[in-house]
């Protein structure tokens, strides 16, 4: 509703429509006529009739029961006939770009009056545009495709694509040179690995977990390998329609028979002349039942190798179901006698497990800066919860046993963030080889914590807010989300207990032969 056009009423007048029939209340300022939405009210007519609820101002009543968002809707603001004299509402909605002000809700880089020496104000520029690009493009798609299980529309990955959010998602590196990134913030030779961490944060703080793999993870994590592998034709022909959104990749590792085990695969590619033949299946695939290609590994006479699989015949793809939505098109596929040209060899023939070893420290790392995003959101979703809720006449704030909760989970989402941004600070420092070197141990032990605090974090949240964290509306509908889904970071891009055993026999190899205590 216009705020010029709207009519002043003072309480008194409200309080005259209190009867079945004829009903206002007052939410924040703003009157309501729900006279006759009573009837089609989720939470039936009677509570509106309610001694304290008809006629008066139910605001504090209505925000233990709804989210702010309900009143937003256009169905629900049109019930909006006027305003209360005097007064100013002074719940307001998240503006796109505006950091928030709950604590602990946002990294303190980002808090005004704090320091860090990882970012600069192009980090802080870069972050606010980000914000406000996924707050207007995706959050609304993300609602939508999480809900209804469809893809990402073409719509929005073009608008993805016009920003280079998905060459972003690459990292730093030669396939950013001539691109203009976020309207030109930053430069490509400037883009760092925190610039980079801030997309991954941005898009997880609108996106459930769901959305961040639907939103082309499979492309971030097939095609590193072509560009870093492929001929310069094949680089040609797939790189740029992959970058503009208009070819979709995914990386199809991963078997019913072999997950972890990547010896076990048993996907197989014969030679024939100029071409393999390739016959076998592939499990949990992300993005595969819309991706055009499938960088895939294969068991060959000489060893493990890497093909570009294109879709065609002998390739078919199906939904796998799983805990979360699937907007991520999680899928199984079947190869069956699928031709594929030598040309699309990535690496030398044999030497697969080089090819996707080098990937996994990106993918992880990029798993780690999603979760920690998404484990601060919870903690804002709490702090606003525990203080909006009443029970036995009090905020739930006031019950120590939420608070030691609220506790932890601020500790555990600040010690992950710290961890992150050290690590981070030595990807933007070393060669791609250091990282693999010195840094493969390390990402598996954070990407093992985070998982784990990850899950710690959405138990306890789930205790917050009770039974609104077993619906996938209302209140509580990102914790249930979150406490659904947060078990894929702890599988994704390597299990959390392999992931926990890779650091520590990385640290076993470089232990000095001569320690002793
Ligand atoms: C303009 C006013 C209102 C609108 C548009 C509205 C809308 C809704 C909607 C959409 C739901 C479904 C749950 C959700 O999506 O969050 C709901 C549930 C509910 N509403 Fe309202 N409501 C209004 C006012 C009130 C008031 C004043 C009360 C006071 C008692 C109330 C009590 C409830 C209850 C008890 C539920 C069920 C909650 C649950 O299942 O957890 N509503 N309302």
């Amino acid at each position: 509703m216009n705020s010029q056009a709207l009519k002043e009423f003072t309480l008194e007048e409200v309080a005259r429509h209190n009867t079945e029939g004829d009903v206002w209340i007052v939410i924040d300022s703003k009157v309501y006529d729900v006279t006759k939405f009573a009837n089609l009210h989720p939470g039936g007519s009677n509570v509106l009739y309610a001694d304290g609820v008809a006629g008066r101002d139910a605001t504090q009543v209505f925000f233990g029961l709804h989210r702010h968002e309900v009143l937003l809707k256009p169905q629900y603001a049109r019930l909006q006939i006027g305003k209360i004299q005097g007064q100013e509402e002074s719940i307001k909605p998240p503006v796109p770009g505006e950091l928030s002000k709950v604590p602990y809700a946002e990294p303190s880089w980002l808090n005004s009056g704090y320091y860090s020496p990882y970012y600069s104000d192009n980090h802080r520029k870069f972050q606010k545009a980000a914000r406000k690009f996924f707050m207007e493009v995706v959050k609304p798609e993300s609602d939508r495709c999480d809900a209804n299980g469809q893809r990402i529309s073409q719509e929005v990955v073009d608008k993805l694509s016009e920003v280079n959010i998905i060459a972003m998602r690459l990292g730093p590196g030669k396939h950013l040179q001539g691109r203009s990134l976020m309207g030109g913030i930053v430069k490509p030779e400037e883009f760092d690995y925190f610039h980079e961490s801030i997309i991954h944060a941005e898009l997880t703080r609108v996106s459930s977990r769901a959305v961040v793999d639907g939103l082309l993870a499979g492309l971030v994590i097939g095609l590193p390998p072509i560009l870093n592998y492929g001929s310069p034709e094949l680089i040609a022909k797939v790189v740029p329609d992959a970058l503009a959104g208009k070819k979709y990749i995914a990386l199809a590792i991963t078997e019913a028979f072999a997950g972890s085990d990547v010896g076990g695969l048993q996907t197989t590619a014969v030679r024939d002349g100029d071409y393999w033949v390739v016959t076998g299946t592939k499990k949990w695939i992300t993005n595969g039942t819309f991706a055009d290609y499938f960088t895939t590994g294969c068991k060959t006479e000489s060893g493990f190798t890497v093909l570009l699989i294109e879709r065609g015949p002998g390739v078919s793809t199906k939904p796998v179901k799983t805990a979360y939505s699937s907007v991520a098109g999680t899928a199984y596929i079947t190869f069956d006698k699928v031709r594929v040209p030598v040309s699309h060899t990535l690496g030398k023939v044999g030497s697969g497990m080089s090819v996707i070893l080098s990937n996994f420290n990106h993918e992880r790392w990029m798993v780690v800066c999603c979760s920690i995003s998404a484990q601060r959101l919870v903690v804002e979703e709490c702090l606003k919860w525990a203080t909006q809720r009443m029970v036995f006449g009090k905020p739930l704030t006031s019950q120590a046993v939420i608070r030691a909760k609220l506790a932890s989970m601020i500790s555990r989402v600040e010690a992950c963030q710290n961890w992150l941004e050290s690590v981070t600070f030595q990807m933007n420092n070393m060669s791609y080889k250091e990282t693999s070197d010195k840094l493969a141990g390390p990402i598996g032990l954070l990407k093992q914590f985070v998982s784990r605090t990850g899950r710690e974090t959405a138990e306890d949240a789930t205790q917050i807010f009770g039974g609104r964290a077993l619906t996938t509306t209302g209140m509580g509908k990102f914790i249930e989300n979150y406490h659904r889904t947060s078990g894929f970071d702890a599988i994704l891009a390597g299990a959390e207990d392999v992931l926990g055993d890779l650091g520590v026999r990385q640290a076993l190899k470089k232990m000095p032969r001569n320690a002793r205590l």
